[in-house]
């Protein structure tokens, strides 16, 4: 069953203020939201993201959720620990056209997390992420907006915010191929929105499950460069954005969550400190392929131009057309006396409120209490 979202929960087309730096927004946000009986596709949906939104949309009482992935091993994993009728798996690749356009049918709303996420495996295999990330996106949104879908949102990282490395380039891109979609389907049905994040503790493959395997086999903590910052947050506030996407976001719009930042050392520290360990040794081992030294989640000019939403920032996209009359009576604000919001200069968690944000993480109370917990 197809569920209109009503327009009224739609603040796209809301005046908002225009504040560079980020003053406050002043428009009230409606609640609840609303997916009763939708139809739901998530795009990398047995990934660490994708199967973590499933989780929440089968608690909003949806009709069907369609996951789609390449992996028929996570999806049977995914099937026996979910044991939910509503969930319909397909094995499929985002770079198959033909593929996404026949899951799309009858869709309401995509998520499309599927990506190729890992920064040193993207620096061997720069064409792979630029055929996932880039082409796959742009055939998931062919296809929705073919199939009429109501909403996509798309997920980025700041890795794509003055990228330097492949994942971060061609996520950059996947976000110019999502703003030329939204203007593409400006008129029609289909709303497109990105959302862009920084690291979610926890999350598969990531640094936080890998220090805590170190102390537990009592090998020393590796650490890159202790000065290295980086963007924390939870997976409940990625979810959040996600969903916030879904009943605001307007058409080229990107969300960026608004989020601390915290040194990798006094990461380390913290890890040490909630596992009873603080003279556990440590060893420096130098930055890895294509890392940055800090992270930015919203470039100056994208500062100069972002609607300050509380708990989010919104870059409207530039619908200014190519005709460069238009360009000259037009320009944009300028950027020039702006700082980016980058992991340097945003607030820097110290390591007693890092220890406290890691011991509310599921994961990290299941691995405090003996077990083996899978990171999603
Ligand atoms: O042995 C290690 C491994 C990592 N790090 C550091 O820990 C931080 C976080 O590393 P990691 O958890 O591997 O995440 P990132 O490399 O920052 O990338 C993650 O976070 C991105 C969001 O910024 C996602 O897009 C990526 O998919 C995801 O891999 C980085 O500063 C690393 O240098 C160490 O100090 N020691």
């Amino acid at each position: 069953m197809r569920t209109p979202i009503a327009p009224e929960t739609n603040l796209g087309d809301v005046d908002l203020q225009c504040v560079p730096g980020g003053a406050q927004l002043h428009a009230e946000l409606p609640e609840p939201r609303n997916f009763s009986g939708a139809t739901i596709m998530i795009t990398g949906g047995t990934g660490s993201f994708g199967s973590t939104i499933l989780k929440h949309f089968l608690a909003l009482s949806v009709a069907e959720v369609r996951v789609v992935s390449r992996d028929e091993k996570k999806q049977d994993e995914q099937r026996r620990r979910f044991a939910d009728g509503r969930i319909r798996h397909y094995v499929g690749d985002v770079r198959d056209f033909r593929a996404m356009e026949g899951i799309c049918r009858d869709v309401d709303f995509i998520y499309h997390a599927a990506a190729l996420k890992q920064v040193p495996s993207c620096e061997f295999h720069p064409i792979e992420a630029v055929n996932t990330n880039v082409t796959g996106t742009q055939n998931v949104l062919d296809a929705a907006i073919r199939a009429g879908v109501q909403r996509v949102v798309c997920l980025s990282t700041d890795k794509a915010v003055y990228p330097i490395n492949a994942m971060g380039m061609s996520k950059a891109l996947m976000e110019k191929v999502m703003v030329a979609k939204s203007r593409e389907a400006s008129g029609k049905r289909t709303v497109i929105t990105g959302t862009r994040y920084g690291n979610v503790l926890a999350s598969r493959g990531s640094v936080v499950p890998l220090f805590m395997d170190q102390v537990r086999r009592g090998q020393p903590i590796t650490i890159t460069d202790p000065n290295m910052t980086r963007f924390v947050m939870t997976l409940d506030e990625a979810v959040e954005l996600c969903l916030d996407a879904f009943q605001f976001g307007g058409n080229g719009e990107i969300l960026v969550r608004k989020v601390p930042a915290v040194t990798i050392e006094k990461l380390a520290q913290a890890v040490l400190e909630v596992m009873g360990r603080p003279d556990h040794p440590i060893r420096i081992i130098g930055p890895r392929h294509g890392e940055k030294h800090f992270e930015t989640l919203l470039s100056r000019e994208e500062m100069a131009v972002a609607q300050d939403r509380e708990t989010y920032f919104c870059v409207p996209p530039d619908n200014r057309n190519l005709n460069y009359d238009v360009h000259f009576r037009s320009g944009k604000p300028s950027a020039a006396r702006l700082d980016d919001f980058n992991s340097l200069n945003a607030r820097l968690m110290d390591v007693s409120e890092m220890a406290a944000m890691l011991r509310n993480l599921p994961y990290v109370q299941a691995f405090l209490a003996g077990g083996e917990p899978d990171a999603f």
